[in-house]
């Protein structure tokens, strides 16, 4: 399963353009022939400039980037988690993605009306992240209950747990996320096996103006947004989403002219993709042969073997060595040969992590 980010927001924000926005970018069908059809996920492509150089290096007959996938999840509302609106089909939603990338309204609009009456980021994300504390202290209330039984027998494990519990319920309590706490090395597996949706890591996606795009600084909403980011430790990416609509039908050509009228140096939607793929610890390694130049994805800290069982099962269960070049070394000399006459190619074993950027021939039994 590949991992995937939820595109959310109150209603009327934005998400439906930045959703079709991603839709319009999509990845090319035709290399991904198995992916499935889900109309709730965007499949992009990952912008990659190495990519681009390995392509001009090996001249290949194909080029294939990785991708990443959003999911489109149904509007919430005040009371969600009290089932109201599509409070439970949204909540179900938000518990099968791995990341949030939060859409907040930063653009004014009299023609477009606010829920609540007044565009106000800071009252926004309040109604989300407060839905999303009440479905969690819900759950963590109930296991409560039961553990605290079975604490009074000086189970061990019931202990750790309670010590747990007693942190995260007053920060639910208050509305807030339990993203928000610092968790110990023994705590953090015991929170995980909680799937809080407040644990879940967020973006804050702040969709500006037109006119704020290049210039975002004195828009005041989206200063809000960043305040409170820093405040839970999470990222901000600033769009404009009717913007990264029309972007994303034009052709490379068009796109670069587009881009510089308005004055910035890539879309919007590059840099969601990049931060969204970041935030879930993702990288990207290589594989460069004349046939086909492709990324593919892994995620930090994996040995070469899991990583090889990326491209296929085989790979990895019959796994002999990871024959590497560091990108930058591919990129200074400019060919597998180069590299091997000047010591860059290196044999890795099984315990080998793959770093981001390893342009990889994984040598294998079947
Ligand atoms: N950055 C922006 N600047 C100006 N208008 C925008 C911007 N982003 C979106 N809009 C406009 O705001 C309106 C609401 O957007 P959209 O339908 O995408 O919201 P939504 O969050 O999907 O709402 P809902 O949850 O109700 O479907 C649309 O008319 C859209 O064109």
């Amino acid at each position: 399963m590949p991992l995937t980010a939820g595109i959310v927001g109150l209603p009327n924000v934005g998400k439906s353009t930045l959703f079709n926005a991603i839709t319009k970018a999509g990845a090319e069908a035709a290399n991904y022939p198995f992916a499935t059809i889900d109309p709730n996920v965007g499949i992009v492509e990952v912008p990659d400039k190495r990519l681009e150089r390995l392509k001009e290096l090996v001249k290949p007959q194909k080029v294939v980037p990785t991708t990443f996938e959003f999911t489109d999840i149904a509007g919430i509302v005040k009371g969600a988690s009290k089932g109201e609106g599509l409070g439970n089909k949204f909540l179900a939603n938000i518990r099968e993605v791995d990341a949030i990338c939060h859409v907040v309204r930063c653009f004014d609009d009299e023609n477009i009306t606010h829920v609540s009456g007044s565009v106000s980021p800071a009252d926004d994300i309040e109604t989300i992240n407060l839905e999303l504390a009440l479905a969690d202290l819900d759950s963590v209330e109930k296991r409560y209950d039961r553990v605290k039984k079975q604490a009074k027998s000086k189970d061990k494990d019931a202990l750790e747990m309670l010590t747990v519990l007693d942190k995260i319920k007053p920060v639910l309590e208050e509305g807030k996320p339990v993203r928000m706490l610092d968790f110990t090395s023994e705590e953090l597996p015991i929170v995980k096996s909680l799937f809080l949706l407040t644990s879940k890591p967020v973006l804050y996606v702040a969709n500006v103006a037109e006119e704020d795009i290049a210039n975002a600084e004195g828009n005041k909403h989206l200063e809000v947004v960043k305040n409170i980011a820093a405040e839970e430790g999470a990222e901000v990416v600033t769009i404009s989403a009717a913007i990264e609509e029309e972007i994303a039908e034009l052709d490379d050509e068009e796109k670069a002219m587009f881009l510089e009228d308005l004055g910035v140096e890539e879309p919007g939607l590059d840099k969601l993709i990049r931060s969204s793929y970041d935030l879930l610890g993702l990288a990207t390694f290589f594989t460069a042969g004349e046939k086909e130049v492709r990324a593919w994805t892994f995620r930090k800290g994996m040995k070469a073997p899991q990583t090889a069982g990326v491209i296929h099962s085989d790979f990895e269960h019959g796994f002999i060595r990871a024959e590497t070049i560091a990108y930058a070394d591919y990129d200074a000399l400019g060919s597998e040969k180069a590299a091997r006459e000047a010591g860059k190619l290196r044999s890795e074993g099984k315990e080998y992590v793959v770093q981001d950027g390893d342009v990889i021939l994984f040598r294998f039994n079947v």
